[in-house]
């Protein structure tokens, strides 16, 4: 078996006496771009950082293409882009496109300029006079040009408008198919997510709470809906309700399934993947987590 591009195994981190991450355990397959999603504070940049080799963990063990974030060895291979967009602000593209290149090795600059000019970036404008969605297109593509294996992105969409989110996320597939880049994205909005990620990891409270293949998340989960009596049942196993609703006479649950037994009154539909996510962020007790087992 080939090496995860990303293996976490009960990893933590706290910052002082808090817990920001706990008992975070992952294998990513290289090639996958993988959606993290949650809500504010749920701790996607801690792990971001923690990939990217920025912050060690607390607690457990991280690699990336089986070695450890921090060590230098690996620094080629993996790009980064903050939340913030950091560029120097006097520079202008041209200048921010030759100082990266100096600084890696393995850095595209034919790639980078021509992803900008396609965008109608200017390559005289300096990086303070670009707007907000410009700058992250800029950022973006300089972390892409990199020549890195691994690109680490913290919400680079975030600042972009309806158009520009959906360009991105559409050029990061063909990117990361033409250059076979693992990428590992966060955002709060699932909907910038679905279309691109082929592997989800939902965070909420510091702790994952739905991980693996997309393909996987929704070929296992089921709608139902059928009499009130029948919920109870549900309870018994083996399947794991994930949330329930209905009102009077009528039960509604949406449920993981362990197998193919269901009780053929009830009505069963395929959820979209919305609609699972939010039924895991409603019920934070409930998860699904794949097996992760340490190389
Ligand atoms: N440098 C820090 N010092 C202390 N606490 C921190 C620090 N960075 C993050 N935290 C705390 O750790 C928790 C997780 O933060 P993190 O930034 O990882 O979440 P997030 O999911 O990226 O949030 P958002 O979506 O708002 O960016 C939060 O409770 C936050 O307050």
């Amino acid at each position: 078996m080939s090496v995860p591009a990303v293996l976490v195994t009960e990893a933590g981190r706290r910052y002082g006496r808090r817990w920001a991450l706990r008992h975070c355990s992952l294998a990513v397959p290289a090639g996958r771009v993988v959606g993290l999603i949650g809500p504010n504070g749920a701790g996607k940049t801690t792990l971001l950082r923690l990939l990217a080799g920025l912050l060690g963990p607390s607690e457990g063990e991280v690699r990336v293409f089986g070695r450890s974030p921090t060590d230098p060895a690996g620094l080629p291979t993996v790009a980064f882009l903050p939340q913030d967009k950091p560029l120097y602000n006097r520079f202008t593209v041209t200048e921010l496109i030759r100082y990266a290149r100096e600084l890696n090795p393995r850095f595209d600059a034919a790639f980078a300029r021509s992803r900008l000019d396609g965008l109608g970036i200017e390559p005289g404008i300096r990086a303070g006079q670009l707007s907000g969605g410009q700058r992250a297109q800029v950022a973006l593509t300089l972390a892409l040009a990199k020549g890195a294996d691994l690109v680490i992105l913290d919400e680079p969409v975030a600042n972009l408008d309806p158009l520009g989110r959906h360009d991105v996320m559409r050029d990061l597939m063909t990117v990361t198919e033409e250059r076979g880049l693992t990428v590992v994205l966060s955002s709060h909005v699932l909907s910038d997510l679905e279309d691109a990620c082929d592997y989800l990891v939902l965070l909420q409270g510091g702790r994952v709470q739905l991980a693996g293949e997309v393909d996987d998340v929704r070929a296992s989960h089921v709608a139902l809906n059928g009499p009130a009596d029948l919920a109870g049942a549900l309870d018994e196993g083996p399947h794991t309700v994930v949330a329930r609703g209905g009102r009077g006479r009528q039960a509604t649950a949406l449920v993981r399934l362990a197998g193919p037994h269901l009780d053929p009154r009830w009505i069963a539909r395929e959820p979209g993947l919305e609609e699972i996510v939010l039924a895991y962020l409603r019920n934070p007790e409930v998860s699904a987590l794949p097996k992760v087992v340490a190389a």
